[in-house]
């Protein structure tokens, strides 16, 4: 199986909800920075991740979790390995659990001979996580709610990224979190309407979805790292049209104007100083499927 990394191209949050959540406005884009998820019939149920750094194993590992949800919800299927190799970066704003419990949710589907609809595994995916309904979908969308209602977005471009890896993930509860203690102390930029992203992604113009970039969370991830702010300097110095926090971060997201610049940019940002590694992938890509 294989499961994407999603960008948040556009991310406006509304207030804090009773539930603990907040209302989003996201235009969501699957890129080909993927993990692999291989689930084989086991003795035992288990989850390894390779490298394992800061992974869980067994049922808190997402991928185990989702496995359990089928299990308990169509109340069958048999025990399953699941070994994942990383590829998106933990913790990083580029939901790689949810890519491999969209992954996860698919894959046993198949193994167990369970006749199910996208729509159905949407559900279970929207109670494991507000980003697994994306990794199901993939492609370019729009989320509303916590993120887990989704309308496709017409768009033929093809999007080139340079991704600045960060050395230490974020939580994403807390930068949540921070937003909302910025926003009590002061007032951090929002973004403006997502039309103009919809917009330029219809228009098909690369240098207009750069323009319209933007994400509410941004200010938030900059307080917990400020060194991200040097990033995404780096990133627009080394010749990209412009850069986003990716999601709660620190993964920083370069747009370039074609894979040529994108080479160029990831040449020069993986010698400045200013993140831990960097990662060259196109967009959109298709959502968690059957690969092999
Ligand atoms: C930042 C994004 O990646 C943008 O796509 C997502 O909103 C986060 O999605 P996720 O990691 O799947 O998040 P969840 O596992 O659903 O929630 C983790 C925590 O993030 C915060 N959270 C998440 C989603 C949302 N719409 N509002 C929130 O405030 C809540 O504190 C929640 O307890
Ligand atoms: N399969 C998994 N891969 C990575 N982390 C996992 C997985 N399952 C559970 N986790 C836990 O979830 C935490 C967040 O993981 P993840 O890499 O999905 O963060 P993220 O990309 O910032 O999430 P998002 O962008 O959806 O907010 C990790 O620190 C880890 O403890």
């Amino acid at each position: 199986m294989q499961a994407p990394a999603k960008i948040n191209l556009h991310l406006g949050v509304g207030p804090l909800r009773d539930d603990g959540y907040h209302d989003l406005v996201s235009v969501f884009h699957a890129v080909d920075l993927a993990d692999d998820v291989v689930i084989a019939p086991a003795v035992r149920s288990s989850v390894t991740c390779e490298p394992a750094d800061g992974v869980p194993s067994g049922t808190d590992n997402l991928a185990g979790a989702a496995a359990a949800a089928l299990r308990r919800r169509r109340k069958t299927g048999s025990p399953v390995a699941i070994s994942i190799t990383k590829r998106i970066p933990v913790a990083g704003g580029m939901a790689g659990g949810s890519a491999d419990a969209a992954a996860a949710l698919v894959g046993c589907a198949a193994l167990w001979g369970i006749e199910t609809t996208r729509g159905e595994l949407i559900d279970i995916g929207a109670e494991l996580g507000s980003d697994v309904p994306f990794a199901l979908t993939g492609g370019t969308a729009v989320g509303t709610g916590r993120g887990e209602r989704l309308s496709p977005v017409l768009s033929r471009i093809r999007l080139h990224w340079v991704l600045a890896l960060s050395a230490e993930g974020l939580s994403t509860p807390a930068v949540f979190a921070e937003l909302d203690r910025l926003r009590e102390i002061g007032d951090p930029p929002r973004v403006g309407p997502v039309e103009t992203m919809l917009a330029a992604l219809a228009g098909g113009d690369a240098a207009a979805v750069a323009a319209a970039l933007g994400n509410d969370l941004q200010a938030a991830a900059i307080s917990l790292q400020p060194g991200l702010r040097r990033t995404l300097r780096a990133g627009v110095a080394a010749g990209a049209l412009a850069g986003v926090v990716s999601g709660s971060g620190p993964t920083v997201a370069l747009l370039c104007a074609d894979a040529e610049s994108a080479a160029a940019v990831a040449a020069e940002l993986a010698g400045s100083g200013t993140c831990r590694s960097v990662r060259v992938a196109t967009g959109p890509a298709p959502g968690a499927r059957v690969v092999g």
